[in-house]
Formats: structure tokens, C-alpha cells, sequence
């Protein structure tokens, strides 16, 4: 069983909402950071046993930005932390499940990421996050 990482949530505008995070909700903000392989920047807020991630769309044509053009702001994927993330894509890839890509790409805080289309995981986009070979 894996733990989860950190639950993704597509904002429109991350200084507009930051607030209602920190202030109304109390939840402290760890840290703010661009992934241009995303077209994202992204705020981590720390939520206790799991992190909360902010997505705002720096371009009108990535995965966020369509996805909140379809759907609107709301919760956007879950993330699993995992260590050995090629070898957990190539046993979920035996089991029928169907990835985004071929290996790890770049993800935020110097993570290797992978995800899961929506497609095989009964309407949720899951996320494998390996931070096993982070430096930071
Ligand atoms: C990596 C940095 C950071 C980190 O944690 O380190 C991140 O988390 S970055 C997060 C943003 N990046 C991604 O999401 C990359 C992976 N996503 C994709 O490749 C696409 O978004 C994809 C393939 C999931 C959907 O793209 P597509 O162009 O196919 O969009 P459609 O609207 O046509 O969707 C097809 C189908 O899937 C459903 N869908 C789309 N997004 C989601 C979602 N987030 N959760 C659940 N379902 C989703 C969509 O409704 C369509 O279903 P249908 O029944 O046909 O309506
Ligand atoms: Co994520």
C-alpha cells in the first residue's frame, strides 16, 4: 500500500486563493515553485499527514489549463509516494494499467514523476511520486 503524497487541486490564480489556504483554513504554506515541463506553477501547503498541491496553469495550453477550461477548479489528482518508480510503472504496466509515459518525467520539489491515465483507474488521475534520488 502506498502513501499518499500529496493531493493535486487546480486553481485558477494561486495568489487569489493562497490566502483562503493560510489565513481561513490555518494550513502552512511550505513553499511556491514554477515546473515549466508542466506549464505550471505549483504551492505546497503542508496539511499535517499529507501536503496539499496547488496548480496554477502558466499557459493556456497544458494539462491544468485544459483541465480546469473542462471541469472548472477543483481537486486534480492524487499523488502515491513511491521509491523505484520505473520498476512500479513496469508492474503496473503488466497489470493492464495504462501510463502517460514511457518513464519518470520531472516533477516539482526534484521529485521523478509518473501518472496513470484517468482511464484506468476508474475516473481518478493518479500520480507516482519518487523523491528516493532527491537531492534537495
Ligand atoms: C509534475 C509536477 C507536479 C508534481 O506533482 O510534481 C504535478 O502534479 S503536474 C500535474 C499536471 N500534469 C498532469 O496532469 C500530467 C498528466 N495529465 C495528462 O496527461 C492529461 O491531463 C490527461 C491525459 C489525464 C487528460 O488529458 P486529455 O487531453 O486527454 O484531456 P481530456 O479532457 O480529453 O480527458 C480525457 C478523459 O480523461 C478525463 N480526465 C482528464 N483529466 C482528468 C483528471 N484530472 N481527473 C479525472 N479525469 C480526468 C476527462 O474527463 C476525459 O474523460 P471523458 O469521460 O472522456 O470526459
Ligand atoms: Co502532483
Amino acid at each position: 500500500m502506498e502513501k499518499v503524497d500529496h493531493i493535486g487541486i487546480a486553481v485558477k490564480n494561486l495568489d487569489a486563493v493562497l490566502p483562503y489556504y493560510t489565513d481561513t483554513l490555518g494550513i502552512r504554506l511550505m513553499g511556491i515553485e514554477d515546473v515549466p515541463t508542466q506549464g505550471i506553477r505549483v504551492a505546497f501547503l503542508d496539511a499535517g499527514n499529507v501536503k496539499l498541491e496547488l496548480l496554477e496553469p502558466a499557459s493556456e495550453t497544458g494539462a491544468v489549463a485544459k483541465f480546469i477550461e473542462k471541469r472548472g477548479e477543483g481537486v486534480h489528482h492524487i499523488a502515491f509516494g513511491v521509491t523505484g518508480i520505473q520498476e512500479r510503472m513496469d508492474d503496473l504496466r503488466e497489470n493492464g494499467v495504462r501510463l502517460l509515459s514511457d518513464g519518470p518525467v520531472p516533477g516539482a520539489g526534484g521529485a521523478q514523476v509518473a501518472f496513470m491515465h484517468p482511464k484506468s483507474s476508474y475516473g481518478v488521475l493518479y500520480e507516482l511520486c519518487d523523491k528516493s534520488g532527491n537531492q534537495e
